[in-house]
């Protein structure tokens, strides 16, 4: 491959980023490719916003090196026409339409689109006239997705796109972000749905207090922690073929590396011994468990 076909979309080194005395982002370095859709996930206060603001250019750091698309994003000129932006809060004109709203980031980007089709997108097509200041709170999330999307960016930052979201809506934005990935554009997300991130996100960077407390793909972040088999028992079931533990419910939970293996073991010695596990439930590591290891990492 040539050097310019690995080049990062974002490269990140040594980040850091200081309000005052305080020191919000240590040393963080990360690289995102093009295609990936790469997920900034953590604690609240981990650091996400004061990372994402950075690389954006909205923000100056206070050390270290940040280079989006080889450039540095302080050069709004040279970055913006290649990026959309879905902000927490959006900074629409209230008094703009929702059509005009769209037009408007067209001019600022200099990319084009047919903003019939974006509104289409985010069914926002019978809104077309109406005023922003008249919008209900999804309604607002999904135009700022529109404008995030306008022109196909070759990279979007998607900021808790979802929250406050119907399953309509989060569908369509999904379907709209798998077509942008098809195109090659490269996404960075953060959102506190950490099941939209374990099922989209190709890396994750977990931050916890300024740093990455892990970074990887979604399997290099749970095969760390053990997998969940969970049931209930008749009062007189003979011993268990593998080591449990008794919940407070009474439920059993056994917890394996070794999911598969381990289910069979168990679903061979119930069948054998005609026993009736209840509400059985096995799954892999989620990571609502990798994020809960935070605290206990911590405390240990
Ligand atoms: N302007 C500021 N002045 C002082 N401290 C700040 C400022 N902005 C952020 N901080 C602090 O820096 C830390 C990181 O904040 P940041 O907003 O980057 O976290 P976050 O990971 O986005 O959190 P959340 O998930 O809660 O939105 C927090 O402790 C926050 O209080």
């Amino acid at each position: 491959m040539s050097s310019t076909a690995t080049t990062p979309v974002i490269d990140v080194e040594r980040l850091n980023v200081e309000y005052g005395g305080f020191h919000a982002v240590k040393d963080l370095s990360f690289q995102v490719q093009r295609g990936e859709l790469y997920a900034l996930l953590g604690t609240n206060g981990a650091g996400k916003t004061s990372t994402l603001e950075t690389v954006e250019g909205h923000r100056a750091a206070s050390s270290g090196t940040v280079r989006v698309f080889g450039q540095t994003p302080r050069d709004r000129a040279a970055v913006r026409p290649r990026t959309g932006i879905m902000l927490q809060e959006s900074g629409f004109s209230p008094d703009l339409t929702v059509k005009e709203s769209v037009r408007l980031i067209g001019r600022l980007t200099q990319r084009t689109d047919r903003v019939e089709r974006l509104l289409d997108i985010v069914a926002l097509t019978s809104k077309a006239g109406t005023k922003v200041s008249q919008l209900s709170g999804g309604e607002k999330r999904r135009l700022d997705f529109a404008t995030a999307v306008y022109g196909a960016p070759e990279l979007v930052f998607l900021d808790e796109p979802t929250t406050g979201l119907d399953i309509q809506s989060r569908d369509a934005l999904w379907d709209e972000v798998g077509r942008l990935r098809e195109d090659g554009s490269t996404i960075v997300l953060t959102t506190h749905y950490l099941e939209e991130a374990q099922q989209r996100a190709d890396r994750i960077g977990l931050m916890h207090q300024g740093v990455f407390h892990r970074e990887g793909t979604v399997s290099e972040l749970t095969r760390t922690l053990p997998a969940t088999v969970r049931f209930s028992l008749p009062p007189s079931a003979p011993d268990l073929p593998l080591p449990a533990t008794r919940e407070s419910d009474g439920t059993f939970l056994v917890e394996t590396t070794s999911l598969q293996k381990d289910l069979h073991v168990l679903l061979n010695w119930a069948q054998d011994r005609v026993v009736e596990l209840g509400e059985l439930q096995a799954g892999p590591t989620r990571l609502d468990d990798v994020f809960r290891s935070i605290g206990s990492e911590q405390n240990a």
